[in-house]
């Protein structure tokens, strides 16, 4: 029986994610926190500001996830109520089952998501050139589920992609618009790591049969993080088998990984073949307009309603610094929010400085200098830098290269249009052309997509 003590509970939670969190963030976050009651299966715990809740539960879900999940305590619910508002108030305490903001998509159901999951749903995400192919595989998913043609070639649908890209959002997305469907559906989110710590515990009590059963039962079992599979032996063992059963009864199986299934190391061949039997899909980075949109897009959340307006070249100095993952973007943003809170003021471009000096604990980095970009495209291209930069060249052979040139100045650097435009003797109108040209066909060529995001990425 789990302990109906607050501060029994609230202390297991802690000791879960002082493992997990840096000590300065458990400092910051954690340490003020402090348990106030449990009551229907939901433990209330007490943060000191609105601004706290807000990093807490932007921040920190999958942290609360596994700290609650390691603790043996995966089906309590979480509330952080502020300090001084009353339990009654706002929010309700979302409940086993109870839905958040998008009712439409979170289905009371046995199998609901942890609270703090609330958020990932399949209208949240914002898709870019880098997620289509993933986004478009995670919504057919759900849209032919129990369906006569559901496309065989969708299970298993393996998505993988760099940390913090929304490959969880995405998973959890599908379970939940399979649930909002079909609210009787047996849907299981399971992480690589809680299931190797049940299974130790169900190998140490010499009975591990009815865990097989338990994850065998289920319509749809989403399986985050693989890559750690590498050296368990064990667990892919029983993994394996689950997942031959589920697939051979026709049930929905996601993945989600930081690699490919043909790179994941220490990982059985077997293992290996049944997850690419169906769709691999990968997320790359977003790129600026996108991020511009995940901004916005989160900004929409209720837990943001009460923040003042962010103004748009904020936004872009966010957007222009956070490149590479999405929750790094979002903790920019919760960060600018939270110190503009903490002095009082405006989220203006000098808060927005001072919070990325100190996450990053340095000046904002020297912008990579245009030529640089031109050179390293150049010579991607195999080019001289001479014929890249001539003047109205019309050659075809250098056309798409100054494009992507172009595009990259802008992308990396924020290079003004006008100042592309003089260093390739072209008016500006002519050079937003060709970004546009290249942004369209990164969203329609996937092939393109990774050759540009690759040169990217070998120039920051
Ligand atoms: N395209 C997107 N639109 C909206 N939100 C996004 C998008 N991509 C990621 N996010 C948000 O970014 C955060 C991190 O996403 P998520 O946890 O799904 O990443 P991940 O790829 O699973 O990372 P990791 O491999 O580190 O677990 C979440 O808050 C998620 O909602």
């Amino acid at each position: 029986m789990r302990s109906a003590d607050p501060t029994a509970l609230w202390d297991t939670i802690r000791l879960g994610l002082s493992k997990q969190l840096p000590e300065a963030s458990f400092k910051e976050w954690i340490a003020p926190c402090a348990p106030v009651k449990v009551e229907d299966g939901t433990l209330w715990i007490q943060v000191p500001s609105a601004a706290a809740k807000l990093w807490i539960e932007q921040q920190l879900p999958e942290e609360f996830n596994d700290a609650l999940a390691q603790g043996g305590l995966a089906d309590l619910q979480l509330v952080f109520q502020v300090s001084g508002v009353s339990p009654a108030e706002p929010k309700a305490a979302p409940r086993k089952g109870e839905s958040g903001s998008h009712p439409a998509l979170e289905a009371p159901t046995a199998s609901s998501f942890p609270y703090l999951f609330n958020r990932y749903t399949l209208d949240r995400f914002v898709v870019g050139p880098g997620s289509q192919l993933a986004f478009a595989a995670a919504k057919a998913v759900v849209d032919s589920y129990g369906k006569a043609a559901t496309p065989l070639s969708m299970n298993p649908l393996f998505i993988y992609g760099g940390a913090g890209l929304g490959k969880t959002h995405l998973m959890v997305g599908i379970g939940k618009g399979l649930l909002a469907r079909n609210p009787r559906l047996r849907v299981a989110y399971l992480k690589v790591d809680n299931f190797f710590n049940e299974l130790t515990v169900a190998i140490k009590a010499k009975n591990t049969e009815p865990m097989r059963k338990k994850y065998q039962q289920n319509d749809v079992l989403l399986l985050d993080d693989v890559q750690t599979l590498g050296k368990m032996e064990r667990t892919q063992e029983e993994i394996f088998y689950i997942l031959e059963y589920l697939l051979q009864h026709g049930k929905q199986i996601v993945l989600t990984s930081d690699k490919p299934p043909q790179r994941l190391e220490g990982c059985h061949e077997r293992l290996i073949t049944r997850f690419k039997w169906g769709l691999t899909a990968d997320i790359q980075p977003p790129d600026f307009e996108t991020r511009i949109a995940i901004l916005k897009k989160k900004l929409e959340d209720a837990d943001f309603k009460n923040v003042p307006p962010i103004p748009d070249d904020v936004l872009t100095f966010i957007a222009h610094k956070a490149k590479g993952s999405v929750r790094d973007l979002e903790g920019f943003l919760t960060r600018v929010i939270f110190q503009a809170s903490l002095i009082g003021i405006p989220p203006t471009l000098e808060v927005a400085h001072a919070a990325f000096q100190g996450q990053s604990g340095e000046e904002p980095t020297a912008a990579i200098p245009p030529e640089r970009i031109y050179r390293m495209t150049a010579e991607t291209f195999n080019l001289p830098f001479a014929d890249l930069m001539k003047k109205r060249s019309r050659q075809q052979a250098v056309l798409l290269p100054r494009q992507v040139a172009m595009y990259l100045a802008r992308e990396i650097a924020s290079a003004p249009f006008t100042d592309i435009g003089r260093s390739f003797s072209m008016h500006h109108s002519t050079v937003m052309n060709a970004i546009d040209s290249v942004r369209e066909r990164m969203k329609r060529d996937p092939e393109f997509h990774r050759m540009v995001q690759a040169l990217l990425n070998s120039i920051h």
